[in-house]
């Protein structure tokens, strides 16, 4: 559980002249909701780029992930795709919640039960006292169902402002046509976590500081929380 947890990872090559690898920080993104809500197939469509052929209930949790570029830097994201079923999760609890880096709760908008039970992921969430800092983001799936609908547009923005969260409606199954032949405008799921590892790359700049004495031509790159935290490894490359 240590390395999966850890939040750098040192590239396996060495380069020839002995430098320290590059190192790529790793985002650890959970995605938590009911049983059924397409988590699984919302990880699978952003990791693979496509729908599962088929998905059996999650036991304790899969992890899928996927390398991203942003403003040239490569970011590991770490996508963990957490059991529904209490059965499955039980045990595992705590592991989801340890040095992560934001949630996304999933309903089903043909499913109003899974959106009532938001409440209730959002109070597990308190309870591992996730801190404000943490980004969430609340996601509708299934928006290919149109005509199954039981969770309204209107109904679902109006809780996600109540617990400040941006709404996205999407499908993993069809990013752009409904059931019924119509076209369908939701988020397309690639969309959705760019838009997340983009909100943690901006609240978590490498930042240039002055070397110690002694270094030569040593600059030191910390991540910002590293200094908050006090918990990671010094990064440094050579200029
Ligand atoms: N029509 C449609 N079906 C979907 C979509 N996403 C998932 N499904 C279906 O919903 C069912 C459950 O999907 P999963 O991804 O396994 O659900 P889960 O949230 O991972 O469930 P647990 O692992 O038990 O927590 C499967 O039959 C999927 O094919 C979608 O966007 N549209
Ligand atoms: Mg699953």
């Amino acid at each position: 559980m240590a390395d999966i947890e850890s939040s750098f990872e040192f590239s396996s090559s060495l380069t020839s002249s002995s430098l320290p690898p590059p190192r790529t920080r790793i985002f650890k993104i959970i995605v938590i909701g009911d049983s059924g809500v397409g988590k699984t197939c919302l990880t699978y469509r952003f990791c693979a780029g496509k729908f599962p052929d088929r998905t059996e209930a999650t036991i304790g949790v899969d992890f899928r992930e996927k390398i991203i570029e942003i403003d040239g830097e490569k970011i590991k994201v770490q996508l963990w795709d957490t059991a529904g079923q209490e059965r499955f999760r039980k045990s595992m609890v705590q592991h989801y919640y340890r040095n992560v880096h934001a949630v996304v709760f999933v309903y089903d908008v043909t499913n109003a039960v899974s959106f009532r039970s938001l409440p209730s992921w959002i109070e597990e969430c308190r309870q591992h006292a996730l801190g404000q800092e943490v980004p969430r983001i609340l996601v509708g799936n299934k928006c290919d169902l149109r005509h199954a609908a039981q969770v309204s547009t209107d109904v679902a923005q109006q809780f996600a402002d109540a617990h400040s969260m941006p709404l996205f409606e999407t499908s993993a199954k069809n990013p752009y046509g409904n059931d019924d032949g119509s076209r369908n405008d939701s988020d397309h799921v690639e969309a959705i976590f760019m838009t997340v590892a983009h909100k943690l790359k901006s609240q978590k700049p490498l930042i240039l500081s002055q070397p110690p004495c002694g270094l030569g031509d040593t600059v030191t790159l910390r991540r910002q929380d590293e200094e908050e935290r006090g918990s990671w490894g010094c990064g440094c490359w050579r200029s």
